[in-house]
């Protein structure tokens, strides 16, 4: 029989705690790991605008709004954009939160200094706006194969790719008094940047 115990959660003694997400979207969140991935590559400063297209449950818009110092959360489903809200103000951010309902590109503002686009939709015409504001950084997750051929396709067009990331997170659960894991999907996290835009090279090889 499999015993199935998580570990007992890390006590990090950081002054800003894990993000809470008492309200479910019925989609996302993008896991903590990966997240943890994305927001290392959109290295957000205090004087940065962030967008994140597709908030969804709100977990990225988060944890960016406790770095970046503006945020502008865009959602095409209305319900979700709520659960959003919500679960914004069940978290301490310190950044000025603009949440939008509709379908970007619409919705992205000038002067956006990092995109995330954690959902799909029209990402052409996302990748587009992003290259006339600017943005000098940009991350996509994409977890379908052939999406994530396309994107990639998208990236290199516009001289914006960087780099391409495979990231699968397995956690671990007790069994048996010993150690086996879960594994949870991979994703493909695109990186970019519309402001040192090269001609597409991915680089760090
Ligand atoms: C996989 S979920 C994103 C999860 C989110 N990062 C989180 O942690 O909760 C994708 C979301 O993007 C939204 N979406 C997809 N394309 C969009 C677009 N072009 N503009 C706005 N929202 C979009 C979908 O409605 C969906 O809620």
């Amino acid at each position: 029989m499999q015993t199935k115990l998580f570990y007992r959660r890390r006590e990090t003694g950081r002054t800003m705690s894990a993000i809470a997400l008492p309200h479910d979207a019925k989609a996302g969140p993008t896991k903590p790991e990966v997240r943890s991935v994305v927001l290392g590559k959109l290295e957000l400063e205090p004087a940065d605008h962030f967008v994140d297209v597709g908030s969804c449950t709100g977990a990225v818009t988060i944890e960016a709004a406790r770095r970046a110092g503006r945020v502008t959360a865009i959602e095409r489903k209305a319900a979700r954009l709520e659960v959003t809200e919500k679960n914004l103000a069940a978290n301490d951010v310190r950044a000025e939160v603009d949440c939008t309902n509709a379908e970007a590109p619409a919705g992205i503002p000038d002067g956006a200094d990092a995109i995330f686009l954690g959902g799909s939709r029209n990402f052409e015409s996302v990748l587009d706006r992003a290259v006339e504001v600017g943005a000098g950084r940009i991350v996509m997750n994409v977890s379908r194969l052939e999406v994530a051929g396309r994107a990639v396709d998208a990236f290199r067009d516009r001289g914006l790719l960087e780099e391409v990331l495979q990231v699968q997170v397995s956690r671990g659960y007790e069994l048996a008094g010993a150690t086996s894991f879960d594994a949870n999907n991979p994703v493909y996290v695109l990186v970019g940047s519309a402001a040192r835009a090269d001609g597409g090279e991915v680089t760090g090889r």
